[in-house]
């Protein structure tokens, strides 16, 4: 196992049911700490990348190691430990509870994990203040439902919660794309930013590409994947 390296695919293939390959790696490792900008035609399989990486699916053939975890040989169970363990993940729909608070939206993830109680050493409410304040939250949206916020706040109480307790790893799909510039810029530089300070890997997932500035790889899927998607076969 090489510790050096956050993700390490071999050997990857993926079809949905009933349907054909979308994804076919032969190949692909993820150093730690690196900043990765995932790219790809619309359709071409990054989701499904995402759902491979953080367990909530597995490849018929291959394996899928995250932060030491050879996914493919765990329950789905087990899975889930290592998700909540190890990744911090942020949707595009940021999957908050409405009615939970800001900051217990946030604190919630530590009672899902326990390495990040760990890491967290009693603290989980002390840096979830710390991070939401940070992210430019005032006390009082803190402690408003979530849903009574607005998209852009919303978007940085997911980022919160993704990152209490450091996990290693962050994955985000498509987070930044119902944000203008500013504030999408905004919430790169604190990800960015927090990321870089306990050499968090990251991965995100975007079309857009202004972004590319913010990281310091670039990958298309067609890159690292063998099936080509209608549009690629076009070209
Ligand atoms: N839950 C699912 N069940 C069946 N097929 C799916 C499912 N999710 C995705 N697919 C199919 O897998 C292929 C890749 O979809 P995916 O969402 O991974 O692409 P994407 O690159 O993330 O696209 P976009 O940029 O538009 O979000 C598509 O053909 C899609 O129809």
């Amino acid at each position: 196992m090489n510790a050096s390296r956050s993700i390490a695919l071999s050997d990857v293939k993926f079809a949905w049911p009933q349907q054909p390959l979308t994804l076919d790696i032969p190949e692909w490792h993820v150093d730690r700490g690196a900043r990765i900008l995932l790219r790809g035609a619309s359709g071409s399989g990054k989701s499904t990348l995402l759902s491979l990486l953080s367990g909530v699916q597995t490849p018929q053939q291959g394996s899928v190691v995250v932060e030491g975890q050879n996914l493919t040989q765990l329950s789905s169970h087990q899975r889930d430990i290592v998700r909540a363990n190890h990744m911090g993940y942020i949707f595009q729909q940021f999957n908050l509870l409405p009615y939970l608070t800001a900051f217990d939206n946030v604190v919630l993830i530590a009672r899902f994990s326990k390495a990040r109680r760990q890491q967290l050493q009693g603290k989980a409410h002390a840096q979830a203040q710390q991070l939401l304040s940070r992210l430019g939250l005032t006390a009082a949206q803190q402690q408003s439902p979530a849903g009574n916020l607005s998209v852009g706040q919303q978007q940085r109480v997911a980022v919160a919660r993704a990152l209490l307790g450091n996990p290693p790893l962050i994955i985000a799909d498509e987070p930044t794309s119902a944000l203008d510039t500013q504030r999408r810029d905004a919430f790169l530089d604190v990800l960015l930013e927090m990321a870089s300070e306990h050499n968090t890997t990251v991965l995100f997932v975007s079309h857009d590409p202004s972004l590319a500035t913010h990281f310091d790889q670039h990958v298309e899927l067609a890159q690292i994947n063998q099936v080509a998607t209608t549009e690629e076969l076009a070209k």
